[in-house]
């Protein structure tokens, strides 16, 4: 869906922002930008709907060279949602949110319509809210209509530069939370960029590791967390409390797959930590491990890498 075929942006004073980028985005799905400040994920991220062009190398969406698109009209086909959400002020939120589709030519009446629905969900009641001033919303909520303005065009592509960043801890979780129930529904191709690695590992499909305008790993949360690439992701990931959340998570039933066919050579015990089971199906070609029950030892189920993403998510809910 979003193909970055070796792009490289150094600015006029001779910055470079990201050197030879190569990475893909599958339709639907959601891949977390993390790194230091400066590292160039904005850059990466503003490449995408031309507010930035690349210094050499393309980036392709659909299969079509962006630099041959017009950028107006590239930028409706994606969403953006940037911190400082950048809602009008002296429009209503329920005009904020109908914004671009009346740009764009749906009549009055339905764009409204559709907006209503968009900020019921994201779970603000657009008869109390709806007629309400970005002044007069709470940061939480502001970043709310943020997101349904940038679904209101029905965009495949969204871009989000750190969308929940203005706010406090204990609502941002909550954000994130809905936004990824949200996601399974309307299934966005979606490059997020974050410098929380908490953030990245919860919302991501996959997550990219930036160092200094390289990518330093591209893969599954699990993977980055369980079998860092380099030096960089295992001090970057260190620093975090992802490791050791790994050290304490049990397997849990919940996590498994059905163990349809044959069964995977390896296999660990239910109640095994997520790092044993880490180690164990880091070893399997398959991609698969078997989990068994600790008494009888039968096969219970089957353990991949999004069973293991699924165990560490369900940890990081319990801890908050
Ligand atoms: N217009 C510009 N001219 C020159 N250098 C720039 C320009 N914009 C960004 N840079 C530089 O390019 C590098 C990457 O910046 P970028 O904004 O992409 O990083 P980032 O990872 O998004 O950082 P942050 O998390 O702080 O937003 C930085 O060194 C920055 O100073």
């Amino acid at each position: 869906m979003i193909r970055f075929e070796h792009v490289t942006k150094r600015y006029p004073d001779g910055t470079t922002a990201v050197e030879d980028l190569s990475f893909e985005v599958a339709e639907g799905e959601l891949v977390t930008l993390v790194g230091p400040s400066g590292c160039g994920k904005t850059t990466t991220m503003k490449m995408v709907n031309r507010l930035i062009d690349p210094t050499s190398g393309r980036i392709l969406l659909n299969g079509e060279d962006i630099a041959a698109a017009d950028p107006v009209e590239l930028r409706r086909r994606i969403g953006y949602v940037i911190q400082q959400v950048g809602l009008f002020p002296h429009k209503t939120v329920l005009e904020n949110t109908a914004t671009v589709p009346q740009l764009i030519g749906t009549p009055k009446a339905k764009a409204r319509a559709r907006a209503a629905e968009l900020l019921e969900l994201v779970g603000l009641d657009p008869a109390v809210y709806g007629g309400r001033y970005p002044e007069q919303l709470s940061g939480g909520q502001r970043q709310r209509v943020g997101v349904a303005r940038a679904l209101a065009a029905d965009p495949p592509v969204l871009l989000m530069d750190e969308p929940f960043g203005a706010v406090d801890p204990v609502v941002r979780e909550r954000l994130q939370n809905e936004f990824l129930a949200l996601q399974k529904t309307v299934r966005k191709t979606i490059l997020l960029v974050t410098h929380d690695l908490e953030e990245a590992i919860r919302l991501g499909d996959r997550i990219a590791v930036y160092g200094t305008g390289t990518i330093e790993q591209f893969a599954h949360p699990a993977a980055v967390l369980g079998a860092p690439a380099t030096e960089y992701v295992a001090s970057f990931v260190g620093a975090d409390r992802g490791l050791k959340r790994l050290a304490v998570t049990p397997v849990e039933a919940a996590d498994l797959a059905e163990a349809d066919g044959k069964a995977p050579t390896a296999s660990v015990p239910l109640g095994a930590t997520l790092r044993e089971a880490l180690a164990a199906l880091l070893q399997e070609d398959s991609g698969r491990i078997g989990v068994t029950d600790p008494r009888s030892g039968a096969l219970v189920g089957v353990l991949t890498p999004e069973g293991v993403h699924r165990a560490l998510r369900r940890a990081q809910l319990q801890e908050a």
